[in-house]
């Protein structure tokens, strides 16, 4: 099994994008898909979404999109702010707002409310607040948002990384969700390997970056190390 890490995962998923082609929204549009196919739909019915503003919030959205086409009570939360969303998260809110897909903006504690009760009666969480984006330690509402997800959620799915934990180390990030399970794109991620009690159960899934990305960016990386020794 090959692991990465995670400005590996950036460097293949920008090479698929700009050398060879594949928009980001195909790929974004792909991970959703594979999530899906990790939810048992028959006896899953009723799903709260929590979205940050990056590219894992906009396959939050694309899941919401799709489960919400298949008339699936989806309650869609986002946190952050909306005048910073990524041009591939925008396209995807864009399109809920054609299809009238409602959401609730997480803004202010108030609204941490609403999201407990959303819990409180939802089959499934899909997280998808930060991927392998992360900067920095988790703080005041997202801390929250975080913690509320943690004691109020029947199960957790992550998308890509548990929001809070840091892809490469394994370490949290201030807090993080604690998954059953987590669904991850490309290739595995050096980080989940570390901790299993935010993960839950791995699964590695494919969203169409093709071999030849992964190959380029190994072989650079291999390369410039060579050069630094
Ligand atoms: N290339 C693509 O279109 C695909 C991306 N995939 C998914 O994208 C994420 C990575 O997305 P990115 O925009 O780089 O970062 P994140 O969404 O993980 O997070 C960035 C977002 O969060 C803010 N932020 C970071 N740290 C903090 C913090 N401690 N507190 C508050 N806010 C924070 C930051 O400002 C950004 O707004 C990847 O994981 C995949 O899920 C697709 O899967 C494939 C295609
Ligand atoms: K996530």
């Amino acid at each position: 099994m090959l692991i990465i890490n995670c400005d590996e995962m950036k460097a293949m998923d920008s090479y698929a994008i700009n050398n060879i082609g594949i928009p980001g929204i195909v790929l974004m549009e792909n991970a959703a898909h594979r999530v899906l196919t990790n939810i048992d739909l028959d006896n899953t019915n009723s799903f709260t979404i929590v979205c940050g503003v990056g590219n894992n919030g906009g396959d939050g959205l694309a899941i919401a999109r799709n489960l919400s086409l298949k008339y699936k009570e989806v309650n869609l939360f986002i946190i952050g702010d909306l005048n910073k969303g990524t041009q591939n998260f925008n396209t995807n809110l864009n399109i809920l707002n054609n299809l009238g897909v409602k959401f609730t903006h997480i803004a202010t504690d108030e609204d941490l409310t609403q999201l407990k009760d959303s819990l409180n009666n939802s089959d499934l969480t899909i997280d998808a607040i930060f991927g392998i984006g992360i900067t920095r330690e988790v703080g005041g509402l997202f801390h929250k948002t975080i913690d509320t997800i943690n004691k109020y959620s029947t199960q957790t799915l992550a998308v890509d990384i548990p929001s809070g934990l840091d892809g490469n180390t394994g370490n949290v990030l201030g807090i993080s969700i604690k998954a059953y399970k987590t669904i991850t794109f490309h290739h595995m991620k050096k980080g989940l390997l570390k901790n299993k009690d935010c993960t839950g159960e791995i699964v590695v899934e494919d969203i169409g970056i093709p071999d030849k990305a992964t190959k380029v960016i190994i072989e650079n990386n291999n390369s410039q190390d060579k050069q630094s020794t």
